[in-house]
């Protein structure tokens, strides 16, 4: 099977002070269909930036070189329609004055070409599909209105709108307390195995990581340091980088006991 996507010597440099400064430095990494793969590393090492290269949402001022692939899609990836693309901060990609289903719906209108009525129908799907309560109302709300787990399931709703083939989610759950992100992670894990989409899930704690990837791939100062299934990965990494973030996250001795899929799933996802 042709991977969702593949990608080859990428490199993404930006122009700093006097020199370049390499943000990714010839990156390969292959994303199978359904496949959930988190990217980990410290403040710096290049993960919004590959999260943006693919996306095709890097700044102007980025020099990229190497080839971002789509083996099954025969054209160019479109963000909003085969990629689905959730921020940390749902405030800031939510427009505080419009109604939520609003933004839904427009989403759905600009990226699929909807009538406003079905799109309007289809938001209201949508929040249910996230679990907001009473979907219908919830429509009618303004961001602010909305606890910061809500609003972040309205992120998702907006961001899943058009059925991509890939969830992008940059540090989604870091600025929500420890049980909301459990919540919001057990959605994403839902969503993503309802639609059979492919996972990007970009965070710095490996222990977050390793509850909802199938495989980690840790990135240190734009390189690619080692990737490999979650379990091995959290219970036997070979680079010492990744002992590092181990120790950091888990604690040098705990993290043995780890257990790479006993973290989330539906089960465990509690409506808020
Ligand atoms: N628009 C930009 N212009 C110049 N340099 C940038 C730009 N965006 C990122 N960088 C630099 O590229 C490198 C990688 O940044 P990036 O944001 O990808 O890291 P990150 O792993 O996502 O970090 P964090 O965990 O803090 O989000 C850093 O050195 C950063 O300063
Ligand atoms: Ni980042």
């Amino acid at each position: 099977m042709s991977p969702c996507l593949s990608l080859r010597g990428l490199s993404v440099r930006y122009p700093g002070n006097k020199t370049l400064v390499t943000a990714l430095d010839s990156i390969d990494l292959d994303i199978a269909a359904g496949e959930r793969v988190a990217i980990i590393g410290e403040s710096g090492s290049g993960k919004s930036t590959l999260a943006l290269a693919i996306a095709n949402l890097l700044p102007g001022n980025a020099r990229v070189q190497g080839t971002v692939e789509w083996p099954g899609l025969g054209r160019k990836a479109e963000n909003g329609r085969d990629i689905g693309f959730v921020f940390q901060d749902p405030s800031a990609s939510l427009d505080p004055v419009m109604r939520i289903g609003d933004q839904i719906a427009e989403v759905a209108r600009a990226n699929l070409g909807m009538g406003w009525r079905a799109a309007q129908a289809l938001a209201i799907q949508l929040l249910d599909r996230v679990r907001l309560p009473e979907p219908r109302l919830a429509a009618q709300a303004f961001p602010h209105q909305l606890s910061g787990g809500q609003k972040q399931r309205v992120a998702i709703a907006a961001a899943i709108v058009g059925k991509p083939r890939l969830l992008i989610a940059d540090e989604a759950t870091s600025a929500l307390d420890t049980i909301v992100q459990a919540e919001i992670m057990a959605l994403i894990g839902r969503l993503v195995t309802e639609e059979g989409m492919s996972l990007l899930f970009i965070s710095h704690d490996i222990a977050l990581a390793s509850q909802i990837a199938d495989r980690i791939a840790v990135f240190r100062h734009g390189r690619l340091v080692e990737v490999g299934p979650a379990r091995q990965i959290v219970s036997n990494p070979t680079d010492p980088y990744t002992w590092l973030l181990l120790d950091a996250h888990l604690g040098i001795d705990a993290h043995l006991g780890i257990d790479a899929h006993s973290g989330v799933d539906a089960h465990s996802e509690i409506d808020a």
